[in-house]
């Protein structure tokens, strides 16, 4: 499969707006000498979805990290270039870009630790400075844009797993992201959780880049996907379009569930 240029996507701003994400020439090793990325490069507009799909090892999770200075940044163990809006991913700039890029990891209990789900989403605008009304008014409107708003003073730990993660992305979009970035999504989810979620994520107005290995949700949710394989970017285009494709699929161990048509899924437009 062609990589498919930005402009093959839904959702792709026009050509002078600056894109949420634009990755030029990423590698990374590990300190252990373990090479991850090979220069990769990938460009996501404002407003798009994009699933990042790939097997086991492919350099997914590496590749998360380099968007908020987990790792590389100017570090040294790497080469190429991420830009999050148009601001270099740099060690001077870190307060900046992890606030704008928001990582809702797997676990939501790895970014729950308040005693009410109100201080939780509070948290992270109370440390940007944000007191008062216009702090309550964030962390209303971030319980509201995931459907929790009437769990402000309940504990985190007496909800469900799938309210934990809704609650998880709240304390994201509480820091107003330029782009929300989710490990595994679905995982742990039973069928409504995972719709419920997914009526929440299609709902924002935010830059979209989920990692998963749930083939079905990347299409439900993502208009396109990238593929990441051995550290390369394999593949680039629309998701229905990538999922159908069987020699893709299989060259990058992706496996669809059994009977799963691609084709029959509507897709969204953004
Ligand atoms: N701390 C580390 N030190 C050395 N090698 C590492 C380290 N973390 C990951 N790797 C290696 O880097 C490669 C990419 O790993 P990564 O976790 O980014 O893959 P992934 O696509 O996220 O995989 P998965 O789908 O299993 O989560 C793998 O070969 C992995 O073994």
């Amino acid at each position: 499969m062609t990589p498919a240029p930005a402009s093959a996507s839904s959702a792709v701003p026009g050509p002078d707006a600056v894109p949420s994400l634009e990755i030029t020439g990423l590698a990374y090793a590990y300190p252990d000498g373990h090479q991850a990325l090979f220069g990769v490069d990938l460009a996501v507009g404002r407003g798009e979805r994009v699933a990042l799909l790939g097997p086991n090892g492919a350099g997914k999770t590496t590749l998360v990290l380099h968007l908020n200075g987990i790792l590389g940044a100017d570090a040294g163990t790497g080469a190429g270039t991420v830009r999050v809006a148009g601001q270099p991913v740099v060690k001077k700039n870190l307060a900046e870009v992890r606030r704008r890029v928001g990582i809702v990891f797997q676990d939501p209990d790895d970014q729950l630790f308040m005693p009410t789900v109100r201080e939780d989403v509070a948290f992270g605008p109370a440390a940007a400075g944000l007191r008062g009304e216009e702090l309550e008014k964030t962390v209303a409107r971030a319980l509201e844009r995931v459907g929790m708003a009437g769990y402000a003073d309940r504990p985190p730990h007496h909800l469900s797993f799938g309210q934990r993660r809704r609650v998880a992305v709240a304390t994201v979009l509480a820091m107003e992201p330029e782009i929300l970035v989710l490990d595994e999504p679905s995982s742990n989810l039973d069928p409504a959780s995972r719709r419920e979620l997914a009526d929440v994520l299609r709902s924002l107005d935010v830059t979209v880049l989920m990692v998963t290995h749930d083939l079905p949700y990347a299409l439900e949710l993502c208009p396109r996907s990238v593929v990441l394989s051995g550290g390369v970017i394999a593949a680039d285009g629309r998701t229905q379009e990538l999922l159908a494709d069987k020699e893709l699929m299989r060259a990058h161990r992706l496996e669809l569930p059994f009977g799963f048509d691609p084709s029959s899924v509507t897709v969204p437009t953004r």
